[in-house]
């Protein structure tokens, strides 16, 4: 159903030790894959400089293939290594099992669940709040949902830790059935979970493979949860985005900083546009100088948590060095704008799917913007879109592990006319 989509990984002779994994000479050990119940880390067992290495040339396989001689011309940079294991900030678990003893996880062939709780992937907050969660389950008398048998409550619960140890929990129910007895347990979390921050639960009431419903109830005073992010602090809403490792996560938001000075200098200023911004981090991260900066993102809660960061760095939302934030869809957003407010530099950082053909085309015909950064989960959609812009020609990109133990990587691209 919803996987639980795990990574690992330390350059070198590092050795680490968690409860399920270990890393030795780069190469991370998992109990749970040895026994047969997760094989979410397709690359578990390869040395880590080897991955690395293979992610590199497969992500300049794939856009060689796409761009052909455009891609001749390509600065590469080289690839940015994360620690193998103890990385991924944010823990999507599938509950099952029963209230006495719950598993968290992710669910087997026949919909039972399969207990991952120690995966070595989390960061060492993350594993140590799980036992307590798997508590609260019982606690609470929060029946997990019986997929095979349609029966139930608690669907999933999605945790996150940011690197001051605060936390954030969710518990996605079927109904509302649970939620008086969840809330009767915040004093209770909070004793085992001192650093507690947000809690809160969404309500996904259909029997389909979804994470989340747009139904989202906080039970604690915060609603957000601090989390810096290389040179600022975002604010994370329950439903918001947030990436998975935020120690590379920083590297990214920097490196794309720096591209965007060389190519569009902040003291000159300039009309930026992040598209598809989130929480605002690479909006954030390119404001100042005289530049102006207009982040557009789908979700009105990202968009307010954004407006919060840009406040706290005493940026205005217009003029030279402002930083706008619009809740709209990006693509539409974008065919709205009138030619003469062209940008001189667009971010984009869409979802796995992409740009798609509108977006892309909107960015082909946008005469007056001058280069392009984009940031991808994905090198498959990453290398379609570039090819439906063919004007653009790519002049510099990264690797970014974001990932370890799978075939998945960030690129980043600079693209300039
Ligand atoms: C990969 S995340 C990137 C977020 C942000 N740039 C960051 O670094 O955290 C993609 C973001 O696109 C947003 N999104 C999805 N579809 C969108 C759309 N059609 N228009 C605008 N934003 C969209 C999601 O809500 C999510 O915040």
């Amino acid at each position: 159903m919803v996987p639980v989509d795990l990574p690992l990984a330390l350059p070198g002779d590092v050795a680490a030790a968690t409860a399920h994994g270990s890393t030795a000479g780069g190469v991370l050990r998992c109990a749970y894959h040895a026994a047969g119940v997760c094989g979410s880390c397709t690359w578990l067992g390869r040395p880590y400089d080897e991955q690395l290495a293979r992610l590199d040339a497969d992500c300049r396989e794939v856009l060689a293939a796409a761009l052909g001689t455009r891609a001749h011309g390509i600065e590469w940079s080289p690839p940015v290594a994360s620690p193998p294991a103890a990385f991924r900030a944010k823990a999507k678990m599938v509950v099952g099992g029963t209230v006495a003893a719950p598993t968290l996880g992710i669910l087997d062939r026949t919909g039972n669940g399969t207990d991952l709780r120690a995966c070595a992937l989390l960061t060492p907050g993350l594993q140590a709040a799980m036992p307590v969660l798997a508590d609260l389950v019982t606690q609470a008398r929060l029946t997990p949902y019986d997929v095979p048998a349609r029966r139930g409550e608690l669907k999933h619960l999605i945790v996150v830790e940011a690197p001051d140890g605060g936390l954030m929990v969710r518990a996605v129910l079927r109904s509302t059935e649970g939620l008086p007895r969840l809330r009767a347990r915040l004093g209770w979390l909070r004793e085992r979970l001192p650093r507690l921050v947000v809690l809160s639960a969404n309500l996904q009431p259909v029997h389909a493979a979804v994470l989340e419903g747009p139904e989202e109830v906080v039970l604690s005073e915060e609603a957000t949860l601090p989390v810096a992010v290389g040179d600022v602090t975002l604010h994370l809403r329950p439903q918001g985005f947030v990436q998975t490792n935020l120690a590379v996560a920083g590297t990214l938001y920097r490196q794309a900083r720096a591209w965007a000075e060389r190519a569009l200098p902040a003291a000159a200023g300039g009309r930026v546009w992040d598209l598809y911004c989130g929480a605002g981090g690479f909006a954030l991260h390119l404001a100042g100088g005289r530049r102006h900066v207009v982040g557009v993102e789908v979700a009105a809660e990202s968009v307010a948590a954004a407006e919060r960061s840009r406040d706290e760095l005493g940026a205005p939302a217009d003029g030279p060095g402002g930083v706008r934030f619009v809740a709209a869809d990006a693509t539409r957003w974008a065919q709205e704008q009138p030619a003469a407010a062209a940008p001189d530099l667009v971010v984009v950082n869409p979802p796995r799917r992409g740009l798609g053909p509108d977006l892309a085309g909107r960015l082909e015909a946008a005469d007056g913007a001058r280069y392009v950064l984009y940031s991808s989960c994905d090198v498959t959609s990453l290398a379609r879109d570039l090819a439906a812009m063919p004007s653009w020609r790519p002049v510099a990109a990264q690797v970014l592990d974001m990932f370890p133990q799978t075939r998945h990587a960030e690129v980043l691209v600079l693209l300039s006319r």
